[in-house]
C-alpha cells in the first residue's frame, strides 16, 4: 500500500487525467460536430444556389477553392477574372463575389458607399491584431480617425519632416548597401527595405528613432517580426473556416499568433507610455508634429473612448499602412528593374538629368538632400516605373467590401444582403481587356504623354483604392519611394544574386515577397 502522501498524488494525477481526457474529447465532439454542421449547410447552400440564375455572377467555385489554391491565392484569382469579369465562390452561408470591373468597382467604393463596409465577419477576423483601427471599422470610429490623420497628412510640417526624415533614411541605406559593394557581400534588399520603411513610419508618425536597420535595436526587431508574422496568421483566417475553434482550443497557428500579439502589445504599450511622458513633461515640443502625439492629445479631451487600447490600433493601423507596402512596393520595382535592366540605365538617366548632380560626386548627405519635394515631382518616369511596378504587384492584392442591403451592379449582376464583394486589383492589373494585349508587360512607357506622367482611373488603378476611403498616405509613399529609389539608383546598379529567381509571393494581407529579395550591388561608374 503506497504512503498517504504517493497516494494523494496518485489521486490528483489521475483527476487531473480524468479532467483532461474529458476536455479533449468534449473539444474533439464540438469539432466533429462543427465539420458535420458545415457540411450539411454548405450543401443545402450548394444546391439552392447551383440552381443557376441570370441575375445572379456566375459560380467559379467554392469558397474552399481559396484554402486549396492559398499559396498562389492572387494568380487563382488572376484565372478566374480571364474567365469572367464578375463571378462569385459560394460557401456555407454566404458567396464570396469577385470583379474586376472598374464600374462595378467606383459602385462600390463610391457612388453607392454607404451600402457597403468592411463588415462584421472581417472585424471579428482583424480585431485581434487591428483591434479599432482605421482598416477595420465603419462609421463615427472611421470618420473620427480619418478626419485627424488626413489633417495630419495634409500638413506642410509632416510634408517637410516626412522629407528629411526621408533623406536621412535613404543616406543610411547607401551607406549600408555601399559597406555590401565593398565586401562583394549579397544583400537582402527586402529585409532592408522592410527595417527602413519601419525606422520612417515610428520616426515621422510616431516621433520615434527605433533604427532597425543598424540592427542594433534587438526590441525593434523582435516585435517587426512579430509583427509580420501575425499579420501573415490573420490573413490566412479569410481561407480557414475552422480559425475560431483553433483560437479558442489556442493550438497551431492561433498560439502562434497570441504569442506575437503579446510580443507587440508589451512593446507598444510602452511607447505610448514614453510618449504620453514625453508630452506632459514637455521634453519634446516638436513631437507633437507627429500622428501619435495628436492622437494623445486628442484623448485628453476624450480619455472615455480613446484609451490606450484605442491609441495601441491607432499605432498598428498605421504601421501596416505605412510600413510594409512602400517596402513590398520597392521590393517588386527593384526585382522588375534587375528584370529589365534598360529600364534601371532609363531611371538613373533621368535622376542624374533632374538632380544635374555630376556622376563623380560622392557625397551621399548631399545628394539626398537635394532630393526636395520640387526636385522628385519632376522625374516622371521613375514614378510612371513605380506605378507600373503598383498595376502588377500591387501591396494590397485584394480588397473586399460587405454588402449591409441589396444592390444590383452597373454589370447587372444582383447582390444579396451580406455578400463579400472582392476586387481583384492585383488580378486586373493583368486583364487584356483593362490594359491592352501586352497587360502583362512591364512597360513603364504607358503611364507617360509626351515624357508627362498621366494618371489613370482610380477604379481602373485601384491599387490606392478609391472613393471616401481612398489611401489617405499616397503622397507620403511616393515620396518615400522616389527618394529611396532615387538615392539608390544614382549611387549602384542592381542584379539579382540569382538570375533565375522568380516573381514567388507570400500569401497575405499585403504583397510579400517570398524568400526575400537576394541582390548584388555594383558602384555605379559614370
Ligand atoms: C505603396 C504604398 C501604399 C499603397 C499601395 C497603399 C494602398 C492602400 C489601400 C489599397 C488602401 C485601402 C485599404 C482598405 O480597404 O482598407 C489604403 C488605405 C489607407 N492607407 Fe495606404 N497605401 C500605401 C501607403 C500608405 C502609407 C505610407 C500610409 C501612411 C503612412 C498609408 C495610409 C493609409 C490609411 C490611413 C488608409 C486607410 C484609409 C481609410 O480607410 O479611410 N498608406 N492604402
Amino acid at each position: 500500500m503506497p504512503p498517504p502522501m504517493a497516494s494523494q498524488l496518485l489521486e490528483f494525477t489521475a483527476t487531473l487525467g480524468f479532467i483532461t481526457f474529458s476536455f479533449l474529447s468534449i473539444a474533439f465532439a464540438a469539432i466533429i460536430l462543427y465539420v458535420v454542421a458545415s457540411i450539411i449547410s454548405f450543401s443545402i447552400f450548394y444546391i439552392k444556389e447551383s440552381i443557376q440564375k441570370a441575375d445572379r455572377p456566375p459560380i467559379a467555385g467554392t469558397v474552399f477553392h481559396q484554402l486549396i489554391y492559398f499559396n498562389t491565392l492572387f494568380d487563382f484569382q488572376t484565372n478566374i477574372a480571364r474567365r469572367h469579369q464578375t463571378c462569385r465562390l459560394i460557401g456555407p452561408s454566404h458567396s464570396e463575389i469577385f470583379t474586376a470591373d472598374p464600374a462595378n468597382i467606383e459602385h462600390i467604393l463610391k457612388s453607392n458607399f454607404s451600402k457597403y463596409s468592411k463588415g462584421q465577419d472581417n472585424y471579428l477576423i482583424m480585431k485581434d491584431l487591428f483591434g479599432d483601427g482605421i482598416f477595420v471599422v465603419d462609421g463615427k470610429k472611421w470618420r473620427h480617425q480619418r478626419k485627424v490623420a488626413s489633417y495630419e497628412f495634409s500638413t506642410k510640417v509632416i510634408r517637410d519632416f516626412s522629407s528629411v526624415v526621408f533623406q536621412q533614411n535613404a543616406a543610411k541605406l547607401v551607406r549600408k548597401i555601399s559597406d555590401a559593394v565593398n565586401t562583394a557581400t549579397m544583400i537582402d534588399m527586402q529585409d532592408l527595405l522592410m527595417r527602413l520603411t519601419l525606422d520612417s513610419i515610428f520616426k515621422v508618425g510616431f516621433g520615434v528613432e527605433l533604427d532597425t536597420l543598424s540592427g542594433s535595436n534587438e526590441f525593434g526587431v523582435r516585435f517587426s517580426k512579430a509583427f509580420d508574422d501575425s499579420n501573415s496568421i490573420v490573413f490566412r483566417r479569410y481561407a480557414d473556416i475552422f480559425w475560431e475553434i483553433k483560437r479558442l482550443l489556442n493550438i497551431g497557428l492561433e498560439a502562434q499568433l497570441k504569442r506575437n500579439l503579446k510580443v507587440i502589445d508589451d512593446f507598444v504599450y510602452q511607447l505610448i507610455y514614453h510618449k504620453r511622458e514625453q508630452l506632459q513633461s514637455g521634453r519634446e515640443a516638436k513631437s507633437k508634429e507627429d500622428i501619435l502625439s495628436r492622437f494623445i492629445l486628442a484623448s485628453e479631451k476624450d480619455p472615455e473612448n480613446m484609451t490606450d487600447r484605442y491609441l495601441r490600433d491607432i499605432i498598428l493601423n498605421f504601421l501596416i499602412a505605412g510600413k510594409d507596402t512602400s517596402a513590398n512596393t520597392l521590393s517588386w520595382f527593384f526585382f522588375m528593374l534587375c528584370k529589365h535592366p534598360l529600364v534601371q540605365e532609363k531611371i538613373a538617366i533621368e535622376i542624374r538629368e533632374v538632380t544635374k548632380f555630376e556622376g563623380g560626386r560622392t557625397d551621399i548627405m548631399e545628394f539626398s538632400a537635394c532630393l526636395s519635394e520640387e526636385v522628385i515631382d519632376r522625374m516622371h518616369y521613375l514614378h510612371a516605373a513605380l506605378t507600373e511596378t503598383l498595376r502588377l504587384y500591387p501591396a494590397v492584392p485584394v480588397d473586399v467590401k460587405i454588402a449591409d442591403e441589396d444592390d444590383v451592379l452597373p454589370d447587372g449582376f444582383k447582390i444579396k444582403k451580406g455578400d463579400a464583394v472582392n476586387y481583384l486589383t492585383y488580378a486586373m492589373g493583368r486583364m487584356t481587356y483593362l490594359w491592352g494585349e501586352d497587360a502583362e508587360e512591364f512597360r513603364p512607357e504607358r503611364w507617360l504623354e509626351n515624357g508627362v506622367f498621366r494618371p489613370e482611373s482610380p477604379f481602373k488603378f485601384i491599387a490606392f483604392n478609391g472613393g471616401p476611403r481612398i489611401c489617405l498616405g499616397k503622397q507620403f509613399a511616393y515620396r518615400q519611394m522616389k527618394i529611396l529609389a532615387a538615392a539608390l539608383l544614382h549611387f549602384f546598379k542592381f542584379k539579382l544574386d540569382d538570375e533565375s529567381k522568380t516573381a514567388a509571393y507570400r500569401t497575405m494581407f499585403t504583397l510579400h515577397m517570398d524568400k526575400g529579395l537576394p541582390l548584388l550591388a555594383y558602384h555605379r561608374l559614370y
